[in-house]
């Protein structure tokens, strides 16, 4: 393992949400454990609230052969903003600061003699690319869920199939190499009755710009979605890296990105219980049911007589959302059989041999976490890619049971309902083939990300390609380091060519790559001073 300073640095802009943090900080994980040195940001509303939940120091952290170390940055909004919950109005502000300040961050990195050789962002905030090309840095994307989404959000940008409209609503969309999708099967901000437009805008942004990052990453792999993922590799850049929330070489488990403390009482419990006994509960991080389906899922849950454990995670105060309770006495009926928690170690309590099944919203995270630890599931899905997570759970890989369709389908799915698919779900030959399925999946996923599985084989080549890129930014030619690419200057919407000494150029972009050649110069004698004595 080399110093921090004389490693490949590549700098991870992840959008302030668990559901995008988790996938990213574990790639960032991987790509350190290579040899590679990560940063890794969000804005700092979310890193004070990281800081508080994890172990996340100011140090870089060491892992497998290189380390990650965190950043934060002012959004410009006072944290207890309540516009921050409107994305139409916070994605503008982020882009607005973020295309400042992340040059900012990255030409100080620079100076520190940490230059950045590539940044990394996930969906939500596509300008990401917009500041690596005006930089002449290159840039990747991590793609957060499916490649059967990402396929799906592909062909509905492009209007290459018919989706569901205004004028058919109910219509079937069948997309190359997959299976037949319902019309609510689709990812539901596709519907063109979704109560959630900003959410459909804030996706296919990252589709106007995905000409430009030389790599699409997607958290899934090859065994798993095999058909699609060769068909749209055809089409776009995409290299299958999951499932990333195993990392074999260097776990380093202190380093995470809980926004919440999670309460390891649940483990103990969890211990206490016999195997395959408990039901565990929990719709993620942003997904909240209306107070009578939770009522009804608490009734079937006590009815069916298994143990339960529970995520009950209090709304953000300005989400619109009001604090779900459990029915009154409940909990004293259920006694030893129930445990309620604000958040859970999710992996931990996924891969415990007390848990038999996981009731869940069918978020990708969630999904692929369940997927690689063996998980049957009951998939209560509620929009989103949600719907569609639960169609493959269900149908395609098969290791799960539908419990409902989806918000739009507006049904309140009863306690009796509730209680035969968790019998249906725990014991009999159901249960026993999920399982056997589920345990099928993790064989495979285990068989992708050891060394020399597809997924270590593509994070290898794209650990290669950022070096070999970073080589190519350090040999370019001083004088052309000064200045933006042609590609750069396209970028910035006009050429600001100067003439003189680049330390001296206004424009934060110029610097950032001068000053990344400059300092890898510096290295490079360093380094072979250092190797010849
Ligand atoms: O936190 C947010 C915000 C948000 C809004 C305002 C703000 O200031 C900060 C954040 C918006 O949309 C989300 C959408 C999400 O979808 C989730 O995203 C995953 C990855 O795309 C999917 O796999 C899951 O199914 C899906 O539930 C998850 C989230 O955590 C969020
Ligand atoms: O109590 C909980 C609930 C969720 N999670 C994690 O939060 C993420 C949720 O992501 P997902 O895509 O499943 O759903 P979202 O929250 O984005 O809707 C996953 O990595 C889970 O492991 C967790 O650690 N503890």
């Amino acid at each position: 393992m080399g110093s921090e300073s004389s490693l490949v640095h590549v700098f991870l802009v992840s959008f302030p949400a668990q559901g995008h943090v988790n996938p990213l900080l574990r790639l960032g994980k991987r790509l350190a454990s290579k040899g590679l040195l990560v940063t890794f940001t969000t804005p700092e509303s979310i890193g004070k609230q990281m800081r508080k939940a994890s172990n996340i120091g100011d140090q870089p952290a060491p892992v497998g052969d290189g380390f990650i170390r965190f950043e934060f940055f002012e959004d410009g909004w006072d944290e207890d903003e309540p516009r921050r919950q409107d994305l139409d109005q916070y994605l503008p502000q982020l882009e607005k600061v973020g295309k400042v300040i992340i040059p900012e961050m990255i030409r100080k990195n620079a100076e520190q003699s940490r230059p950045i050789s590539c940044l990394i962002n996930n969906p939500f905030i596509p300008w990401v690319s917009d500041v690596a090309q005006s930089l002449g840095l290159p840039s990747a994307m991590l793609w957060v869920q499916s490649c059967a989404c990402f396929a799906a959000y592909y062909h509905y940008y492009h209007d290459l199939v018919p989706f569901p409209s205004e004028t058919a609503m109910e219509i079937d969309v069948q997309l190359p190499c997959m299976p037949l999708l319902k019309h609510d099967e689709v990812p539901s901000f596709l519907y063109p009755t979704t109560p959630y437009p900003f959410l459909r805008r804030a996706i296919l942004g990252q589709y106007k710009n995905l000409d430009k990052p030389f790599c699409i990453l997607l958290d899934t792999f090859q065994e798993l979605e095999h058909e699609i993922v060769e068909y749209m590799s055809k089409i776009c850049p995409i290299k299958t890296v999951g499932p990333l929330f195993k990392n074999p070489r260097a776990p380093n488990a202190a380093v995470k990105g809980d926004f919440v403390k999670a309460d390891y009482d649940c483990i103990r419990w969890l211990d206490s219980k016999p195997p395959a006994s408990v039901v565990y509960v929990s719709f993620g991080s942003v997904v909240y049911l209306k107070q009578d389906q939770w009522d009804e899922i608490a009734y079937g849950l006590l009815n069916s007589g298994v143990n339960f454990l529970w995520v009950m995670k209090p709304p953000h105060k300005d989400s619109g959302y009001t604090l779900l309770k459990l029915p009154e006495g409940l909990l004293e009926k259920a006694g030893e059989r129930a445990k309620v928690v604000e958040w859970s170690p999710q992996e931990q309590v996924l891969a415990h041999p007390a848990t038999a099944c996981f009731v869940t919203h069918c978020g990708w995270n969630s999904s692929m976490e369940a997927l690689t630890s063996g998980m049957p599931v009951v998939a209560f899905p509620q929009w989103g890619d949600q719907v569609t997570d639960a169609k493959y759970l269900v149908d395609v890989f098969k290791v799960g049971l539908r419990m409902c369709r989806g918000e739009a389908e507006d049904k309140l799915i009863t306690r009796d309902v509730v209680e035969r698919c968790l019998r249906e779900a725990t014991v009999g030959h159901k249960a026993v083939e999920m399982k056997e399925n589920a345990l099928r999946w993790k064989t495979a996923a285990e068989a992708a990300f050891v060394e020399g599985g597809s997924s270590d084989r593509n994070i290898h080549a794209f650990v290669d390609e950022v070096r070999r890129r970073s080589v190519e930014l350090t040999a370019s030619k001083p004088a052309a380091a000064a200045e933006p690419t042609a590609e750069a200057a396209d970028a910035n919407g006009k050429s600001d060519r100067q003439d003189g000494d680049s330390q001296l150029v206004v424009s934060p972009e110029k610097n950032g790559l001068a000053l990344h050649n400059h300092c890898r110069k510096k290295w490079r004698i360093w380094r072979l001073i250092c190797a010849a004595s």
